[in-house]
């Protein structure tokens, strides 16, 4: 169960659906307890959560890589089951972004971003024209033939968050992407990835660690606080769109921002003090 700050009138189909979800590596240290939590359609959801909490574990356990001890989760109207026909049928309805790109240093950037499409069984040739197609889009034209390390570290993530846009499926989750870039080149990929969305949007799970970067992008927050991790508070963010990083200098983001920092704690908010 979730706690709103705001009620949601959103009708939009559940595009995932955790209800009770139980796991535990060791029984003196469970990572959730009966947590339960959806996703509609075309939402973009943060989920702010401290290190360590679980959170590879629940993407493994939502890719149907690990089995839950209790509980179901659901994409769309079919239950996620980490074995058998279903999951074959399933695994390419996720698509998984890393906290670092996972660029094959030996193949191009086209062939880099193909990859996830010639996974999925579509011909080299066929992916190649798809990836070319949205080059220009991502920021990445006349980058076609370069490797891995001729590229900045921002674009080495557009070519990462590329390869699971074409890849993956219906649900993308997205680890810490931005966390390992300066703080400059995380604010234009902030953006960048603002626009992209507004033109794709797909469901996005995205994990993060930093406050403004969640109410920035998402349409609601998620907090995790501690382990195990069972009832999550939860935001609404109702800034208008098209956002900028402008919108963080806003009294309304300003607001929402304090209305976070209140319902994280006295801890997160003296974390946040010491980082300014
Ligand atoms: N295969 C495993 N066997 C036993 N314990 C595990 C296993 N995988 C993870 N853990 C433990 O479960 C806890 C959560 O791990 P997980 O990697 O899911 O956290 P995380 O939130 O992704 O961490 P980080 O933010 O540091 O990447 C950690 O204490 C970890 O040591």
């Amino acid at each position: 169960m979730s706690m709103a700050i705001t009620p949601s009138g959103d009708k939009r189909p559940l595009a995932l659906s955790v209800e009770g979800l139980t796991y535990a590596f060791n029984e003196s240290m469970p990572l959730f307890a009966n947590l339960s939590f959806t996703i509609r359609e075309g939402e973009f959801v943060s989920l702010l959560a401290p290190s360590g909490i679980g959170k590879t574990t629940l993407f493994r356990l939502l890719a149907g890589l690990l089995t839950p001890q209790g509980g179901s989760i659901r994409l769309g109207a079919e239950k996620v089951e980490p074995s058998g026909a279903a999951h074959r049928r399933q695994s390419g309805r996720i698509g998984y972004m890393p906290q670092r790109d996972s660029l094959m240093p030996w193949r191009s950037v086209l062939d880099n971003a193909a990859l996830g499409l010639e996974l999925s069984g579509i011909p080299r040739r066929e992916a190649r024209r798809r990836v070319r197609e949205l080059l220009p889009t991502f920021g990445l034209e006349g980058t076609e033939e370069k490797r891995p390390h001729e590229l900045s570290g921002g674009m080495r993530q557009r070519v990462s968050f590329l390869r699971s846009v074409l890849g993956g499926g219906e649900l993308l989750l997205l680890d810490e992407p931005f966390s390992a870039l300066d703080a400059m080149t995380r604010i234009s990929m902030q953006e960048w990835l603002l626009q992209i969305w507004e033109q794709h949007r797909k469901t996005i799970l995205f994990i993060t660690h930093d406050i403004d970067e969640a109410l920035l992008l998402s349409d609601r927050v998620l907090v995790a606080e501690a382990s195990p991790v069972s009832i999550m508070k939860e935001l609404a963010v109702a800034l208008p769109r098209p956002r900028t990083y402008q919108t963080v200098l806003d009294d309304s983001f300003v607001l929402l921002k304090r209305q976070a920092l209140g319902l994280l704690g006295k801890e997160a908010a003296r974390q946040e003090g010491a980082s300014r």
